[in-house]
């Protein structure tokens, strides 16, 4: 695939559960280092459209590509080359509570290289905590044993296992506090910079998609109604919108990233304005 090609493509997807239709003429794309914030009601299918990206709900019209590969109707053993490269956060961390953090990180590293020896596993793991920012000695811990926003963390190094270009995060400030949300936030931005990471991020969090999204895809009527900036977004008139991103909430959200931008390093912001140009 070329370098301007979506790294996520989505064309008139329609998923349904008996009688009931999520979606119906679906269409996304994601491009190439973005983060991509995917919005909605509740129940609109935002966490249906992420497992039917990742080939674990098998849809019932339209066409996924990841990578440029069909994801859609593939057997484990033909996906596995795709699935190495994304790594995904469920909701609500989804670690096994009788594992450590350590053999959480290691699971996919086990079942995508069985044959990596037991050190090199743990100092991989190793890695990979620390790089969420949790403390060396978690590694060891149990999830039980660890707070809300650790856990979280603890998910995010297991989906950063196997050192993937594309991220999958499923509501991963929802339950946390501002700062430790704020704090989530800033790990997912600096770590997308660093390595380069695509993020397919589902959330309600309006702060979230003011300070660390590129752009929003938001989700209404069984389709994307719209993909753009947030300031793209509010030039639309879909009621939804308006009432999502101009409501009580969402100006307050406005507010907090317009002071976050003001008493951000001016060096830094330039280095950005720079970048832009
Ligand atoms: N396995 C399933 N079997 C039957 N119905 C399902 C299944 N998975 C999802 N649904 C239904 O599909 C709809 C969309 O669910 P989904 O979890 O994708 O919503 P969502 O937008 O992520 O919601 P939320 O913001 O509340 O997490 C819901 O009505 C849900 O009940």
């Amino acid at each position: 695939m070329t370098e301007d090609q979506p790294i996520i493509s989505v064309r008139g997807l329609k998923n349904a559960f008996g009688e009931q239709v999520v979606h119906e003429g679906l269409d996304l794309d994601v491009r190439r280092g973005e983060i991509i914030g995917v919005v909605g009601g509740s129940g609109t299918g935002k966490s249906v459209l992420m497992r039917s990206i990742i080939g674990l709900q098998t849809p019932v019209a339209g066409e996924v590509h990841v990578f440029g590969e069909n994801t859609v109707g593939t057997d484990a053993t033909e996906a596995v080359e795709v699935r190495k490269r994304w790594g995904v956060l469920f909701q609500g961390g989804a670690l096994f509570s009788t594992l450590t953090v350590s053999e959480n990180v290691q699971v996919p590293l086990k079942e995508f290289y069985p044959g990596l020896n037991p050190v090199l596993l743990q100092e991989i793991a190793a890695y990979k905590v620390v790089m969420t920012g949790l403390p060396a000695d978690a590694a060891p811990k149990f999830p039980s044993e660890l707070s809300g926003g650790m856990r979280k963390r603890a998910g995010l190094a297991r989906a950063l296992a196997l050192d993937p270009e594309l991220l999958f995060l499923d509501e991963p400030t929802a339950g946390l506090d501002p700062i430790g949300a704020a704090a989530f936030d800033e790990l997912t931005q600096s770590l997308q910079k660093t390595l380069g990471l695509t993020v397919f991020l589902i959330t309600h969090d309006l702060d979230t998609l003011y300070a660390i999204c590129d752009r929003v895809a938001v989700l209404a009527d069984k389709k994307v109604i719209a993909v753009g900036t947030i300031d793209e977004l509010l030039a639309l008139d879909h009621p939804w919108i308006q009432e999502y991103f101009n409501g009580p909430r969402g100006r307050a959200a406005i507010d907090s990233a317009q002071r976050a931008e003001s008493t951000r390093d001016p060096a830094e912001q330039q280095r950005e304005g720079a970048m832009r140009d």
